[in-house]
């Protein structure tokens, strides 16, 4: 296995770790305390079986979608994900050209290394932009982030809510996680100056940067009024993003999201939260079709993506990979990845008699322990 040469996401995370400092290759690869949900992200995919039917014509299939009125090649977005220039000095701006370049959205961190502006400009092709949002306690610096967003043309933000505090990330306090001199998440910049990114703990503070400056700055009392705050200002698309329960999903329709992510951070919030796989059939059943629901969490192969859909997801979202992509080989790693992907869901598509999005459904799959007469 070479640096060019892998031929699925685990050889190519094998990859990343080799080359990414253990400072970063800790933060990106971590998840919180004993890392239980984090694992149980990947288990939960492998608790599913498809039932593939046959004879069926997939001599072609349709993997299109209509997302907030774009057309996606595929159902995959590049979910949002903190200081890509940790993984390569081009940083968010590889990223944005990959997606633009592949045809799919890609969400941006609030944390990001490269103005909203500057990856705009490089995601020009790309279907849309989501900006994710995390509130901070000063409201007129969070209003003008999400005007700002508007400005750029930006189709919505993804507000993250599973987040009040930073998730207690052991390798991070262990590595005392800061970023290098000279990197900060730009947006931030009139909030918190880069030197406190990269400052290194004293006394009885967090001993990661990250968890210091999330403490300091974000609104742990948000609660759903936000959703009508924004939309006293802002014409834009509002999404959540961290729901797991079906009441959470029930409350965020009630108050008027445009869209819901299931996702438990990629297992980086509470430990011991559900695997994102198993609440997206609840939470389908609890919102029905009334907003798009994506999911994100442990999706790493095509029939990942075919079960998220089958299970009720509109769309899945990738995290961690991208990064190793990233780090590996820059904008074409990643562009690799969303290749890979969207070739192993055809051929999942295929396989199991799916021509369309909409032939995959839930009597496809078996999950564990459920009889096959159930089918
Ligand atoms: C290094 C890293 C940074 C992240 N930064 C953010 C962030 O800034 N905002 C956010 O809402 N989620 C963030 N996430 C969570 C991802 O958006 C996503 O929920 C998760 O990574 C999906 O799981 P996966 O990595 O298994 O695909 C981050 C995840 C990682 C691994
Ligand atoms: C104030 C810095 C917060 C960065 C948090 C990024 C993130 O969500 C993560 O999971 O890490």
């Amino acid at each position: 296995m070479t640096d060019q040469h892998w031929v699925n996401l685990d050889e190519l995370e094998a990859l990343a770790m080799k080359k990414l400092p253990k400072m970063v290759w800790g933060y990106y690869s971590s998840g919180s305390e004993s890392e239980a949900t984090l694992r149980d992200n990947r288990a939960a995919f492998l608790r599913y079986n498809i039932m593939p039917r046959l004879m069926v014509d997939v001599s072609k299939v349709d993997t299109t979608l209509t997302l907030f009125g774009e057309k996606l090649d595929f159902p995959l977005l590049i979910a949002p994900m903190a200081y890509h220039k940790l993984a390569n000095p081009e940083g968010e701006v590889a990223t944005a050209r990959a997606a633009a370049a592949c045809r799919i959205p890609m969400i941006q961190s609030t944390m990001a290394t490269v103005r909203k502006e500057e990856v705009a400009q490089a995601a020009k092709g790309a279907p849309f932009l989501m900006l994710q949002l995390y509130v901070t306690k000063n409201r007129d610096f969070c209003r003008n982030l999400i005007m700002g967003a508007q400005k750029a043309g930006y189709k919505a933000i993804a507000v993250t809510v599973d987040a009040p505090r930073l998730g207690h990330r052991e390798a991070d306090e262990r590595d005392s996680f800061h970023l290098p001199e000279g990197m900060a998440p730009v947006e931030l910049d009139s909030l918190v100056s880069a030197e406190e990114h990269a400052r290194q703990a004293t006394g009885d503070e967090p001993k990661s940067a990250v968890a210091r400056v999330f403490y300091n700055q974000m609104d742990s009392a948000l609660t759903w009024d936000f959703v009508a705050w924004v939309r006293a200002f802002s014409s834009m698309r509002i999404l959540v993003k961290g729901i797991l329960s079906p009441f959470d999903a029930l409350r965020a329709v009630e108050v008027g999201v445009d869209g819901i992510i299931v996702s438990n951070h990629g297992g980086r919030q509470l430990d011991f939260a559900p695997a994102t796989l198993d609440c997206v059939a609840n939470i389908k059943r609890a919102i029905g079709d009334t907003v798009p629901l994506l999911m994100d969490g442990g999706v790493r192969r095509g029939t990942d993506i075919l079960k998220a859909l089958a299970l009720g997801a509109d769309a899945v979202c990738v995290g961690r990979p991208i990064l190793h992509g990233l780090a590996v080989n820059g904008q074409q790693g990643v562009q690799d990845v969303i290749k890979m992907m969207r070739r192993d869901f055809e051929q999942a598509m295929r396989l199991s008699g799916c021509p369309s999005l909409k032939s995959i459904t839930r009597d496809k799959l078996l999950k564990q322990g459920e009889p096959l007469s159930r089918l």
